[in-house]
C-alpha cells in the first residue's frame, strides 16, 4: 500500500516551547488515520505541517512525494489543491453565499466559471446541500455550515484531506452525521483522511489507524482495533476508558473484593470473539460462569469489549478454565486480584 503522508522525525519549537518532538508515523493513501491527544499536545501543530502552513524545526513531512518546507509559492498552492482542509469554526464567509463559499478555491486558482459552476453542484450535491446554494451560512445550522465546509474541501478534487477538530462544536446526531459523511467520502472518493480530535469515540466511529500524541510526542499509535484493545500508555488507557469502560461498578468491585464472586477474569475481546464464551466454558469444564459486567464499542470495522466473568467450582476446573480462555484467538485474559 502506498503511503500518502510520511512523518519522519518531525519537531516543532517556538521558543522554550516544544510543540512536537520526533514525531514519525506514515498514513497509508486510502485510510482515516486518526490523531488524538489532550489540549496542548501538538495536534494542530502536525496537522498544519502536511499544508506547510507550519515548517518543522526538525525533520520532515513528505505529502503525496512532495516536501511542503521546500515548495515554492506556487508549488505550495499546486499542493493545497490535493490537500484540502475542513475546521471546528467551519471558516466560512460570512458575507458570501454558500455556492461562492463552496467555489472560493478554485477562484483563487483561476479555474473557468463553466468549470466551477460544474465543480461547485457536484460538491454541494455530495453533501446534500444543493438547495442551499444561495443561502448565506448565518441561514444555516453548524452541522450544514460543516458541510459546507467539506463541499470547499472537495471542490478541488483531493486526494488527502486534513480534518481540525471537525465535530467539536457539534452536537452528538450533528456529530455522528458528519462523520458518517467523512466516511462515505473516504470509501467513494478514496480521499486519504487525517483527522484530529481530543475524542475517542470520534477515532472509534470512523478510523483505521490511530496515533496517541503526549506533549508533543507520538506515544502510540497503531490499527484501531488493537489501540482499543491493548492500549499500553496511561493516556492512551484513559482515551479508550472513555469508549469502553473498564472500571468496574462499586457494588461489584466490594464483591469482587469480598471473593464474593469466585475467580475474577475480564476477558477482553474483538471482532464478537466472545459471544459463546460463556456456553463453551460450561459445556466442557465443571464451572459456573457468571457475567458479572460488560461494556462493547463498536468500531469501523469491528467491535471491542470487555466481559467480566465470576468462575466457581473446584479449583482444578477453574485453573483448565482459564488456561482455555487465554488459547481462544481474539481474547485477552486478566485474573482481577
Ligand atoms: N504560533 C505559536 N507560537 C507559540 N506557541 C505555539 C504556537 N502554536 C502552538 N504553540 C504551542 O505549541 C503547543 C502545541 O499546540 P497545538 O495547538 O499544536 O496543540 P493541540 O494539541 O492542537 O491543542 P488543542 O487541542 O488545544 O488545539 C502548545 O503549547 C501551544 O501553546
Amino acid at each position: 500500500m502506498s503511503t500518502a503522508v510520511s512523518f519522519d522525525n518531525v519537531s516543532r519549537r517556538y521558543g522554550d516551547i516544544t510543540a512536537l518532538a520526533g514525531v514519525s508515523f506514515n498514513v497509508a493513501s486510502g485510510s482515516v488515520y486518526g490523531v488524538v491527544g489532550t489540549s496542548g499536545a501538538g495536534k494542530s501543530t502536525l496537522l498544519r505541517t502536511v499544508n506547510g502552513l507550519e515548517t518543522p524545526s526538525e525533520g520532515s513531512v513528505t505529502v503525496l512525494d512532495q516536501d511542503p518546507a521546500t515548495l515554492s509559492q506556487a508549488g505550495l498552492r499546486g499542493l493545497r489543491r490535493e490537500v484540502s482542509m475542513i475546521f471546528q469554526h467551519y471558516n466560512l464567509l460570512g458575507s458570501k453565499t454558500v455556492a461562492e463559499n463552496v467555489a472560493m478555491p478554485l477562484m483563487l486558482s483561476g479555474t473557468p466559471k463553466d468549470t466551477i459552476r460544474g465543480r461547485v453542484a457536484e460538491a454541494l450535491e455530495r453533501v446534500s446541500l444543493a438547495d442551499r446554494a444561495t443561502h448565506k451560512p448565518r441561514q444555516l445550522s453548524g452541522g450544514q455550515r460543516q458541510r459546507v465546509g467539506i463541499a470547499r474541501a472537495l471542490v478541488t478534487r483531493p486526494k488527502v484531506l486534513l480534518c481540525d477538530e471537525p465535530t467539536s462544536a457539534l452536537d452528538p446526531i450533528t456529530t455522528s452525521q458528519i462523520l458518517d459523511l467523512l466516511v462515505q467520502i473516504n470509501e467513494d472518493l478514496g480521499i486519504t483522511v487525517v483527522i484530529i480530535t481530543h475524542q475517542m469515540d470520534v477515532i472509534a466511529r470512523i478510523a483505521d489507524n490511530v496515533a496517541v500524541l503526549e506533549d508533543g510526542e507520538l506515544i502510540e499509535n497503531g490499527p484501531v482495533d488493537e489501540i482499543f484493545a491493548h492500549p499500553q500508555a496511561p493516556l492512551t488507557r484513559r482515551f479508550v476508558e472513555t469508549v469502553v469502560p473498564q472500571r468496574l461498578p462499586d457494588s461489584l468491585s466490594e464483591e469482587v473484593r469480598d471473593g464474593k464472586a469466585g475467580t475474577v477474569v475480564r476477558l477482553v475481546h474483538t471482532g464478537g470473539a466472545a459471544r459463546t464464551v460463556l456456553r463453551d466454558v460450561e459445556k466442557q469444564f465443571d464451572v459456573q460462569a457468571a457475567l458479572l459486567h460488560a461494556s462493547d464499542a463498536p468500531l469501523r470495522h469491528t467491535t471491542v469489549g470487555t466481559m467480566v466473568l465470576g468462575l466457581t467450582g473446584p479449583g482444578a476446573a477453574v485453573s483448565h478454565t482459564l488456561e482455555w480462555l487465554a488459547e481462544q484467538p481474539g481474547l485477552t485474559v486478566e485474573v482481577l486480584p
